[in-house]
């Protein structure tokens, strides 16, 4: 059947609001298909080209950011603490591995949510479930939960501006190398655990001196004083993300320029339903969250709707099974991706198969799990011979209490201290460069062994 940005439309959905107003949607669907893309085409090419290099083992990807972003909490301090927390994980990342990071932002769009239930009930009281802020809006009121056209066009420039900041910070000196490890030193001198970290900054010190003293700096190249960030989100919103679906006037091809990627949710890849037929249609790299249910032929079928020519790069897998799951199902799956020869990025989500709910009512997370999650992700791989190609975190330069454990040992209790989330918990910036020097060791490990 022939694709078009709308043919998705003929489809079974999941996840949607039902707008009551039908002329104020129309509306603002056609505002959104005037408007600028907020990126562009080539943009997203050279993306599949990064992740075309990681599936073949020669990168890494590190995709992370809020579970949901929010209005209220748009400001340039919380975009440039998430942006500098990437930083800082990505070259303790890249100096392990000896590999370059290809860093894709959970940000400048990651406004719509799938939930468990359509509602949601405190002290009696019903109303529908908060599906992010391109949606409805999180009070707990009739009101704040009606789904409103309107917010699509606040979404739009939220993200535009979003965008634009982080631009200007990739490019203009705030991601210089020596900045960004000075303020891993700092990260290192306050943690309770400093001694475990200290050796591996120690020698990206060393690397970096070295690299000086060979005459590498920022004047003679420039790559040091800048780096690449690409923009991603769930795209689950559909009536928004076909407006900004737009054809490439340089390859006649038809990408949705709301992000560079775009990923499926677990909860709406169902084969013959509207979002796989959106996201079979359009050209920029796209994702799959991929829990503990998958199975090999369900899959394949997956792999074969979303990527029929086997291009490098255009296809990631994002595998959420849970620490306790992964094992017993990870293994058949890659097993029969090698068996067919199918190129694709496996990458690992360690936040999605491991949330609970504490007796007091928080949805967290535990810090070990979520370690626990990715070392198991990278041993599986090496013992089927596959390459553990990234990771997929919810996670923010803020100082929040959204999960549990780590150095500071965040417990139950301090829960409601600073738990800011709009959806589900995040690591906040200490805990999430915890995991970026704990999971230093082992890629570079992992990366080791292939050599061999
Ligand atoms: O972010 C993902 C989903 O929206 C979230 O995990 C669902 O959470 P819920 O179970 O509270 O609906
Ligand atoms: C909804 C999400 O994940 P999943 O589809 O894996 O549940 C998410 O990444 O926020
Ligand atoms: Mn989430």
């Amino acid at each position: 059947m022939t694709w078009t940005p709308d043919s998705w439309r003929k489809f079974p959905i999941q996840q949607q609001p039902t707008y009551a107003n039908a002329e104020q949607l129309a509306f603002v669907e056609s505002q959104l298909k005037r408007y600028p893309p907020l990126v562009f085409a080539e943009e997203a090419r050279r993306l599949q080209a990064h992740l075309g290099h990681v599936c073949q083992g020669e990168g890494f990807l590190l995709q992370g950011g809020d579970c949901a972003e929010s209005f209220r909490d748009f400001t340039a301090p919380k975009i440039r603490d998430t942006f500098k927390v990437m930083l800082q994980m990505a070259i303790v990342l890249t100096f392990a591995g000896s590999v370059p990071v290809t860093k894709v932002a959970r940000m400048a769009g990651q406004f719509a949510k799938p939930r468990s239930s359509n509602d949601e009930t405190i002290d009696g009281v019903t109303h529908p479930a908060y599906r992010g802020d391109i949606i409805n809006d999180a009070a707990f009121t009739a009101e704040a939960r009606e789904p409103d056209p309107n917010r699509m066009l606040t979404a739009y420039h939220h993200s535009a501006a979003s965008l634009n900041l982080l631009r200007a910070f990739a490019q203009g000196g705030f991601a210089d190398l020596h900045k960004v490890h000075k303020w891993n030193m700092g990260f290192i001198a306050a943690n309770p655990m400093k001694e475990k970290y200290q050796k591996v900054a120690e020698r990206i010190e060393e690397a970096l001196r070295f690299m000086e003293v060979l005459g590498i700096t920022a004047e003679t190249h420039p790559t040091i004083h800048e780096t690449e960030l690409f923009t991603s989100h769930e795209a689950l919103l559909l009536p928004y993300e076909e407006a900004l679906t737009r054809t490439d006037s340089l390859t006649g091809l038809q990408y949705d320029c709301s992000a560079h990627m775009l990923w499926m949710g677990e909860r709406t890849r169902q084969l013959d339903h509207a979002h796989m037929e959106f996201f079979r249609g359009i050209h920029n790299p796209v994702g799959v969250k991929i829990g503990p249910t998958a199975t090999p032929d369900e899959l394949m079928a997956v792999i074969d709707a979303l990527n029929p020519n086997n291009t490098p790069g255009r296809l990631t897998l994002i595998t959420r099974m849970g620490a306790d799951n992964l094992a017993a199902n990870l293994p058949k799956l890659i097993q029969r991706v090698q068996a067919e020869g199918r190129h694709v990025v496996w990458s690992s989500d360690p936040m999605h198969g491991n949330t609970v709910k504490t007796d007091n009512g928080y949805k967290t997370r535990n810090f070990d799990a979520i370690i626990r999650e990715i070392r198991q992700f990278f041993a599986i791989h090496q013992a089927e011979g596959s390459y553990a190609g990234g990771i997929h975190l919810e996670m923010t330069g803020e100082h929040v209490t959204e999960c549990t454990g780590g150095a500071y040992q965040i417990s139950e209790s301090d829960l409601e201290k600073r738990y800011l989330t709009q959806c589900d918990p995040r690591l906040n910036a200490d805990q999430v460069l915890e995991l970026a020097f704990l999971v230093s060791e082992t890629l570079g490990k992992a990366r080791a062994g292939r050599d061999i």
